[in-house]
């Protein structure tokens, strides 16, 4: 799209390339530390697929944020912010946010009817038989395949936009360095590449937060942000929101999205299973801070700076099939910071894209193989067979993602008859939101009430109970560095890539009461966030009519901030904190090679 594609294609193959290699790099040099200074060895499937269940809440939530962090996130987060002012932000991130809790009520559930099920699937299997397996091994390779595509397509288009490299090559190479990393780093690489994505997607939000309300000579501080937007509403005035206003909550469009993106999240994050309750309290209150944070700052800017001259395609700004495409945060970064801000912006969505993709890659061959391979194809299989079928699963998928993404891209280009426009509208994505979850809430109620059990869950605790005693593989242990991942408080890690089926272990935390208990709190939590969020703070706001005062719109950009930073400590300083005996010990022991003093 003319106007935004100020960096050059080099630089679009550059990322899309240089990212992916870097992170391949670091998974082997990873990989090599994690063989010689600890007790974990790559060789196991467990230490492979599940990183041998002992990662901790901080780690686990950075993961939650780092796979639940879209282009989508960045960027329609954004694009609300600039349709309907400052209720889209909120909008964006309350509706996406909910969803993150209440599945910690699902992870209870599970650890307590199916503690060691590597997928929701394999429950569907004990519990139901093959005929429902099989039809939700299509619903959820359909789930894949509609993330995917969104993944791929929605990353290659941004490439494209801000460097003008060729859309199928985007669309073709972005899964290829994933896959690369994914298969050389197993699950605790992953996590760890997770956790360096998450440190680079909290700075460069700050980044931006800073440049937008604190030193940018076009905005610089809240109160002219106001100022502007004020004057914006009088220019710009947006349908549906009261009076016109960019500062009020009473918009159709924001209220429409929140209810919206609650819904379809629901489906999406239902495809992956876990149990690791702390970890998704943690890293669902995180995850709220990036697109509110991103779209208070990128999305509102985008709106204020349409004045400025050089603002792409100024003055006629940004057209609505550009905004579809969540381009107003593009336009803002360029417009604010030049190629810097293109590229921080370009380097923020692609290691968005790319950690969501590794997930993809994860939860999929998880899938192939515990789902259908191991229950269908060689049941009884070893454990080095498992490990194959899941490197081939991701090979699978990668080359299914690409050719997804060349397709979807030919079709966006080619103007199939159901265009981006159309689909994207208010009441037909609401409508099909509420008729899916609708229709699947029927069937459930009505069939339950009609043929009625009480099933005692013997068969769903029983799966790979007799996997136990291999989950840790410990050859030549270093002293000292196992005391962090044997403690009591570690967290079974993501069996099914880095969202799926995490757990609170130790034999203390598990008992039944212990899990009725954290049951009982995931329920609570998550019923007071769907309150809070979605009714006593939207509610009362929209229905009063309020429009915001410069001090009521100073105290929303502080409160993003403060979240900000919230959420940069929890996911990116406290697994530091977690990890600080295993760390000090993993240095120390370099330290000693390095010096020559160490084991040979
Ligand atoms: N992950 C989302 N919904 O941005």
């Amino acid at each position: 799209m003319p106007g935004t594609a100020i960096l050059s294609q080099g630089v679009g193959y550059g990322v899309v390339l240089g990212i992916g290699c870097f992170f391949t790099l670091l998974m082997i040099g990873l990989t090599k530390l994690q063989t010689r200074y600890t007790p974990m060895k790559m060789t196991s499937i467990s230490e492979f697929a599940s990183a041998s269940h002992s990662v901790k809440p901080g780690l686990i939530a950075c993961a939650i944020v780092s796979s639940w962090t879209w282009a989508a996130t960045l960027l329609q987060s954004s694009a609300m912010g600039y349709k309907t002012g400052i209720y889209g932000p909120y909008s964006y991130a309350a509706g996406a946010t909910v969803q993150i809790f209440l599945f910690a009520v699902n992870a209870a559930k599970i650890k307590m009817n199916a503690p060691k099920a590597h997928t929701f699937l394999e429950v569907i299997r004990v519990r139901w038989g093959t005929f429902p397996h099989v039809v939700f091994i299509f619903f959820a390779f359909a789930t894949a395949f509609l993330v995917s595509s969104m993944l791929i397509t929605g990353g290659a288009a941004t490439v494209t936009d801000l460097t003008g490299m060729n859309p199928y090559a985007a669309a073709i190479l972005i899964p290829i360095p994933v896959a690369l990393y994914t298969l050389v780093g197993g699950l605790r690489s992953s996590l760890l590449a997770d956790y360096i994505h998450t440190v680079f997607l909290f700075g460069i939000i700050l980044l931006f937060m800073f440049e937008v309300f604190v030193t940018n000579d076009k905005i610089g501080s809240p109160s002219k942000m106001y100022d502007m937007l004020v004057q914006a509403g009088k220019d710009w005035p947006v349908s549906g929101n009261k009076d016109g206003s960019y500062l009020t909550f009473q918009s159709k469009s924001a209220g429409i999205f929140m209810v919206l993106n609650l819904i379809g999240n629901l489906r999406a994050i239902a495809s992956v299973p876990s149990t690791a309750v702390k970890g998704y309290m943690l890293g669902g209150s995180a995850w709220l801070s990036i697109p509110l944070g991103m779209a208070a700052t990128m999305g509102l800017s985008a709106v204020v700076l349409k004045y400025d001259p050089s603002y792409p395609n100024y003055p006629i700004g940004l057209t609505s099939a550009e905004v579809a495409a969540g381009l107003p945060a593009a336009a803002a970064a360029q417009t604010l910071l030049k190629a810097g801000g293109a590229a921080a912006l370009l380097v923020l969505l692609f290691l968005a894209v790319t950690s969501a993709t590794a997930a993809e890659l994860c939860a999929t061959s998880t899938v192939m193989t515990y789902d259908i391979y191991a229950p269908y194809i060689r049941p009884g299989a070893s454990e080095k067979e498992l490990l194959l079928v899941d490197h081939v699963g991701i090979v699978v998928w990668c080359v299914v993602m690409a050719i997804i993404g060349w397709l979807v891209t030919a079709a966006t280009l080619n103007d199939g008859a159901i265009t981006m426009e159309t689909t994207f509208q208010d009441y037909p994505m609401l409508c099909g939101n509420l008729l899916s979850i609708g229709i699947a809430s029927i069937i459930a109620f009505t069939g339950s009430l009609i043929w009625p059990e009480n099933y005692d869950w013997v068969e769903t605790r029983a799966l790979h109970a007799h996997t136990e005693a291999s989950e840790i593989v410990p050859e030549s242990p270093v002293e000292g560095v196992d005391d962090d991942l044997k403690n009591e408080k570690g967290v079974a890690s993501p069996d099914q890539g880095r969202s799926a089926a995490p757990s609170i272990e130790g034999v203390e935390l598990d008992t039944p009461e212990h899990l009725r208990k954290t049951h009982r709190f995931a329920t609570v939590v998550a019923t007071c966030m769907f309150v809070i969020l979605m009714i006593l703070i939207p509610v009362p706001l929209a229905a009063s009519g309020w429009i915001s005062t410069k001090v009521g719109f100073t105290t929303y950009v502080v409160i993003a901030f403060i979240w900000v930073f919230y959420g940069a400590f929890a996911v990116c300083i406290y697994p530091i904190w977690e990890y600080r005996k295993s760390l000090s010990t993993i240095f120390g022991h370099i330290w000693a090679d390095v010096t020559g003093k160490g084991k040979k």
